[in-house]
């Protein structure tokens, strides 16, 4: 599967193009949606989220609830684009009339694409950069893992997700039955994280950040269960399964590091302590006594749940002025700010969940085929069987 996003931050609508999708899944819009509400949502969001109500349409690839097998269209209105229209319009405008309605950005916020981007497509006014480099982009990278947790959960794959760390916040290990029940407990969290005392502290330093003006990052992990034996490839280095989904991860809008299972942390201990031991039963087939490595090896599934984790950085735009240099006079300036959110690890969670589901399920169609999902799943079948005897 392939699929490529457009649309700007307060244009009139984000657009996802998926192909490749197998025939015969059934997909509905409240599928999407429930993943869209989910990254809406999280303490510390700005104002932006009031106005927005994410809801997608599916434009194109489904009939009657099945997928076709043909491109599939998603689209999410920009809800924010009413109070933006004059600036954002795609016609001719006049001098006169840009004069009037033109916002122009000259001044580069710290921490974001403004520059660079400006700098490297010659645009004097950074309002190009800025719409298509802010995360609104990632509503539409989320329908499409969306999907592609629906196409996992057809072949018992499951994806959750929640947050470890905000603002130097640690959550406590908590234990949890299953998938099922981290997301449960989860959803109960304002900020995603299982631990509940750490849940307020956490929410507490999103409150005192907020007040000084100031913003917070964190750390987020995804797990998925139910993973075949040998997703990935060893044979090639842009097949590696674990190589792909970090790349991922640090592609969502402020991810700043990626770790697989034990990740940096396998750097000071030794390998005794570092990788897992290999057993085998007749009705689990080859396990792990451990899961230090995360799922991974040979850049191929174990078997074992995945574990990824992935940085974000605090939010660069800051109600605490930063300093910057206006690029038309070149005078130095304090940035000012309409308004931020102060902390979107919680979003950026849900986010997470959705890049790594869409590069299992790109992996899993590799492996298992791409046109029915009925073949694909006896294909995934008779592979557990196959790998549990082999
Ligand atoms: C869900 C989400 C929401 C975000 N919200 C904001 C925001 O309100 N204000 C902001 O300055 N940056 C926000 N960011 C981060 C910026 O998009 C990001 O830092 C910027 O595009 C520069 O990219 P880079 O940090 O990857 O270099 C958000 C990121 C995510 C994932
Ligand atoms: C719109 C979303 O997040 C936006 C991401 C973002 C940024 O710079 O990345 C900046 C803010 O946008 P605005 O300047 O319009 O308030 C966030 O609200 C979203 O997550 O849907």
């Amino acid at each position: 599967m392939r699929f490529l996003t457009a649309g700007e931050s307060h244009g009139p609508q984000l657009t996802a193009i998926v192909e490749g999708v197998p025939a015969g899944l059934t997909l509905t819009a409240d599928d999407i949606n429930v993943e869209l509400k989910r990254r809406q949502g999280g303490y510390g969001r700005g104002r932006r989220m009031q106005i927005e109500r994410d809801q997608v349409q599916i434009l194109s690839g489904v009939r009657h609830g099945l997928t076709t097998g043909a491109p599939i269209t998603f689209v999410v209105e920009n809800k924010d684009w009413r109070n933006w229209q004059d600036v954002m319009g795609a016609a001719p405008i006049t001098e006169e009339e840009a004069g009037k309605v033109r916002r122009q950005v000259t001044r580069p916020r710290p921490g974001h694409a403004d520059l660079n981007g400006a700098v490297k497509y010659g645009h004097r006014d950074m309002r190009n950069v800025l719409e298509r480099s802010s995360a609104r982009e990632t509503t539409v990278r989320v329908a499409c893992g969306a999907l592609a947790k629906v196409l996992l959960r057809a072949c018992d794959i499951e994806v959750a997700g929640h947050v470890l760390e905000i603002g130097g916040v640690q959550a406590q290990a908590v234990h949890y039955d299953g998938l099922a029940d981290l997301q449960a407990r989860a959803e109960t969290s304002a900020v995603r994280c299982l631990d509940v005392s750490a849940s307020a502290k956490m929410m507490a330093a999103i409150d005192e950040a907020k007040q000084a003006g100031d913003s917070l990052g964190g750390i987020v992990e995804t797990v998925v269960s139910g993973v075949p034996i040998g997703l990935g490839s060893h044979v090639h280095y842009d097949r590696k399964l674990d190589g792909k989904i970090a790349g991922a991860v640090m592609s969502i809008n402020a991810f700043k590091g990626v770790e697989i299972g034990l990740g940096f942390a396998a750097a000071r201990l030794p390998g005794s302590e570092v990788h897992d031991e290999i057993i085998w039963d007749a009705e689990n087939g080859y396990m792990r006594k451990t899961n230090r490595l995360g799922g991974f090896e040979g850049g191929m599934t174990t078997g074992m749940p995945l574990v990824v984790r992935g940085v974000m950085k605090p939010i660069p735009t800051l109600y605490k002025p930063l300093q910057s240099v206006d690029i038309e006079t070149k005078a130095p300036f304090a940035a000012s700010v309409e308004r931020s959110d102060a902390c979107a690890v919680p979003a950026a969670s849900v986010v997470c969940e959705n890049v790594v589901a869409w590069e299992v399920a790109c992996a899993l169609l590799d492996m298992f085929g791409h046109d029915q999902l009925s073949i694909i799943q006896a294909a995934v079948k008779r592979h557990r069987q196959a790998a549990k005897e082999f």
